[in-house]
């Protein structure tokens, strides 16, 4: 019998007497299922064999898609998609693949190789074709079992069963996991070394399907169906949401008890949330720095943000009275899947939030709790003489402005206010900043395409103080020694209005990325960037003879933007790490002294968004003798702002402070150096 004409290549004569009989892939009618069910009995136990051996030689840690991700993004809980996906996994993609690899390629490089080498040439073939550098090994394996079924057996069949078998039994088992509440992409996304990896590398689904799950997987999940007006909103969110390039999800830790996977939450809002907090609940156990609540809500990998941010922080609000409840009502104890994160935005949910929807066995776990957990609440009221529940929780700040930055090197500040008032209604320029907007704290700006373009800049008006304070002339070479991620150097650049040069140095890498990022994003051409240590720079040396201008925005306690930190809500205390201001003072200083080597500097702009003096006025009153020394002097800039440095410094009146909860941006510092013109005696 006689396949698809084409498949069926003719062979030429061959020296390899043994292949003529594959000119015919059925060409053995009998025994052809026993060399089947044989291949499915081995298929496990030679490929489990194989990952065992490559993961001694260290394979296992090769990271990239397996073949079952692409499978995992895409498998629900309904069963026609589960039936599709079942037709071209374990029925079309098997037919069609062993006609290709092992009816045609196999049978074709027969002609120019033994047997045995065109068995295992169309395997890797076959491994290679699957693009999973993860998978291959396994593929590869599998691909030269297949084949050498095929040449046993003489029958194309045998080798599609196997095939068959293989992806369907994957198939089968994945769908059972996502039916018992396990969420796949976490799963799979979990990172090497654990349990669930080996089993992904282990049960690759041999399909090309997988690129074509890839592909689907690049549109954004819709999100669970919720009542309220807010739920609204989140689904709205969730519509938005488009994931750039390929999503990276967050990671969740998995931890496993009892080698049972944990439930993660079914909501993407939920899951993001609970991953968020259990990374900044980690990071305040161990003093770790550099967590941000932004970058985990917020950041370019998050589905939904605005949602995210808003559950995360509520939950973190509500976090010591939630721990108390899940204490009382030892919920957790009952169930060891449930982690304690997703627990509590679970509970957060349901109790103060928009309500649980029992869509997989996590929410199922908490709502069928629900009463347990709602008298261990009126427990704690009790407990601490409370009526209402906003009565224990702790004082935060209300709401701010938004204030937005318009790129002048992209936009006019015309176009992009009639642009926001179109999306958003009501927004004002701001009195003292030109290229700045206000916005009502309800402005949801992190998705607007005009953020994401690179034409606005969602910039504290503070932190927009320094390049208008340096206001730099077009042509200049502005130094910006501590650049990254780049606000202020974009902004440096569109008041250059992109004409003269902006070195921006940064010595962190992963800063430093996003620094060229962002100034390639704001088209901001005239930007070159360094990734060094500024100490480091041999600034008096011809290199930098042309620099006219300085912003130094050092590291700093970042006090000043502590309403925007989760450490005070998760300890709202004033403790100061006296030790870690010193260090960072003594840094401050030493770069300061460093920019005033520069031989041909004008003007230099000192920053930080610290609301501590020792980071700020003190900093300027150590370096003031040198800077007197070399001509400069201290520029009272922005003389219409109220808030000046700290009284009791003799200069503090020609410096500029914002007070995060006076002046509703952060809290700031600034001060402005400008050479003395001796010549013309103007000081
Ligand atoms: C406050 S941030 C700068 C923020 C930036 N000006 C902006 O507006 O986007 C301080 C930066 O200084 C960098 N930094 C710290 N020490 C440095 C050094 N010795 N040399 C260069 N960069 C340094 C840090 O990596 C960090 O990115």
């Amino acid at each position: 019998m006689h396949f698809v004409t084409g498949y069926n290549c003719p062979i030429a004569p061959s020296s390899h007497t043994s292949f003529a009989g594959y000119r015919e892939p059925f060409a053995k009618p009998r025994g052809w299922l026993a060399w089947g069910l044989l291949g499915v009995l081995l298929s496990p136990l030679v490929v489990g064999a194989a990952a065992f051996a490559f993961s001694l030689f260290g394979f296992d840690e090769v990271n990239g898609k397996g073949t079952v991700d692409g499978v995992a993004q895409i498998l629900s809980l309904d069963f026609p998609s589960f039936a599709s996906l079942f037709g071209v996994t374990a029925v079309l993609a098997p037919i069609l693949e062993e006609t290709v690899f092992r009816g045609f390629l196999l049978t074709s490089l027969t002609k120019f190789m033994p047997t045995w080498a065109a068995v295992i040439a169309s395997s890797v073939a076959f491994g290679l074709a699957h693009l999973s550098t993860r998978d291959l090994p396994q593929l590869v394996v599998l691909g030269t079992l297949l084949g050498f079924i095929y040449v046993r057996s003489r029958n194309l069949l045998s080798p599609m069963l196997i095939h068959g078998v293989w992806n369907g039994t994957v198939l089968t088992i994945l769908f059972l996991l996502v039916q018992s509440g396990v969420d796949l992409k976490e799963l799979f996304s979990a990172g090497c070394g654990t349990s669930t990896r080996s089993a992904a590398d282990l049960f690759p689904v041999v399909t090309p399907t997988d690129r074509l799950c890839n592909m689907r997987s690049r549109r954004p999940k819709p999100i669970s169906d919720r009542q309220s007006g807010q739920a609204k909103r989140r689904r709205s969110d969730d519509a938005e949401a488009r994931p750039t390039k390929r999503q990276k999800k967050p990671r969740p830790a998995l931890r496993g008890v009892k080698g049972k996977p944990l439930w993660a939450c079914s909501s993407v809002v939920d899951r993001q949330a609970a991953f968020a907090l259990e990374k900044i609940l980690e990071a305040h156990r161990t003093k770790r720095r550099g967590v941000s609540l932004k970058s985990l809500t917020l950041g370019s990998n998050i589905e939904a943000k605005k949602a995210t941010f808003a559950v995360t922080t509520e939950s973190i609000k509500y976090l010591q009275i939630i721990d108390a409840i899940l204490d009382r009502s030892q919920i957790l104890k009952e169930c060891s899947q449930l982690a304690r994160p997703s627990a509590v935005i679970l509970v957060y949910e349901l109790l103060f939030g928009e309500g649980v929807r029992a869509q997989g066995p996590a929410e199922r776990h908490v709502l069928s709790c629900k009463d347990s957990l709602e008298a261990a609440l009126s427990k704690e009221l009790e407990a601490h003489g409370a009526e209402d529940v906003s009565e224990l929780l702790p004082a935060t700040e209300e709401s701010r402005p938004r204030s937005v930055r318009v790129n002048t090197i992209k936009v006019t500040k015309e176009a992009a206010i009639s642009r926001l008032q179109a999306d958003f209604g009501s927004l004002e320029p701001d009195g003292l900043l030109d290229d700045v907007l206000i916005l009502p704290s309800s402005c949801a700006l992190h998705d607007h395409p005009w953020v994401k373009n690179g034409s606005l800049i969602l910039q504290s008006k503070a932190s927009c103080m320094p390049a208008q304070a340096l206001s730099p002339e077009p042509g200049w070479t502005v130094l910006d020694c501590c650049a990254a991620p780049g606000n202020k150097t974009t902004h440096l650049a569109a008041r250059l209005g992109n004409i003269g040069k902006v070195i921006a140095v940064d010595r962190d890498p992963v800063r430093f990325k996003r620094l060229k990022d962002n100034a390639k994003l704001a088209g901001a051409t005239c930007i070159q960037c360094i990734q060094d240590d500024f100490l480091k720079l041999p600034l008096d040396t011809a290199q930098f003879s042309s620099v006219d201008a300085v912003l130094l925005d050092p590291s700093c306690s970042g006090s000043g933007t502590a309403h925007n930190q989760v450490d005070r809500l998760l300890s709202p205390t004033d403790e100061v790490d006296c030790g870690r201001l010193e260090s960072l003072a003594a840094f401050q200083e030493k770069a300061l002294r460093h920019a005033f080597k520069l031989p041909k500097l004008k003007r230099l702009v000192y920053s930080t968004c610290s609301s501590h003096s020792i980071e700020g006025e003190e900093v300027i009153e150590k370096v003031m003798p040198l800077a007197n020394q070399l001509g400069f002097h201290l520029e009272g800039p922005f003389p219409s702002w109220h808030r000046r440095g700290h009284k009791q410094f003799p200069d503090g009146k020609l410096m500029v402070r914002a007070d995060a909860k006076l002046d509703r941006t952060d809290g700031f510092f600034l001060a402005l150096f400008s050479k003395t013109d001796l010549e013309n005696g103007i000081g």
